[in-house]
């Protein structure tokens, strides 16, 4: 998301008082884009073994088999407490949701196994957008501040 700010492109009070327009990448745009893709994932059917965490009572051997736990709604609680720093992170913890279901399934074919399929198939093409203009922003930013060094 671009997100148009008024920039002064020259001198705060120049005698023309013309403020133009620039568009700045927002570095904050993924935040919003996160909390409206893990909704969705919260919406979906295949993602209702992994919207909490799992109770040992019901698996006692999982907490022996992964050393990690991780849910969506962690990860929720997670991006709405501000403790990503960026998309990436939140990237890394959903993957390891995945990674610990794949790792405590029985066989490829079970049906909570096969769920984390389809759900890692559409975050895969979800995040992917949301962290390369991220990149983008974060450079655009840097480049920002590099120009504006130079003219001090
Ligand atoms: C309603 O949700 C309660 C919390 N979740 C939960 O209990 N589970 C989700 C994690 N998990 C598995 O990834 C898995 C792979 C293959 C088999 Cl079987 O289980 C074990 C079950």
């Amino acid at each position: 998301d671009f997100c148009l700010q008024e920039e002064d492109t020259e001198a705060p009070g120049t005698s023309s008082g013309h403020r133009l327009r620039q568009v700045v990448p927002d570095r904050d745009a993924w935040k919003e884009q996160c909390k409206n893709l893990l909704n969705y994932i919260f919406e979906c059917e295949d993602s209702e073994p992994f919207r909490q965490p799992v109770d040992p009572q019901n698996y006692p051997d999982y907490h022996g088999i992964i050393d990690t736990p991780m849910d969506f709604g962690s990860v929720k609680k997670t991006l709405g407490e501000d403790r990503y720093e960026n998309p990436i992170e939140l990237c890394k913890d959903t993957r390891l949701i995945f990674a610990n279901a794949k790792a405590y399934t029985p066989n490829k074919r079970s049906k909570i196994y096969s769920m984390t399929l389809r759900l890692s198939a559409f975050f895969e093409e979800q995040i992917r957008t949301i962290i390369s203009e991220y990149k983008t922003a974060v450079k655009s930013s840097d480049s920002h501040k590099r120009a504006a060094v130079k003219t001090q």
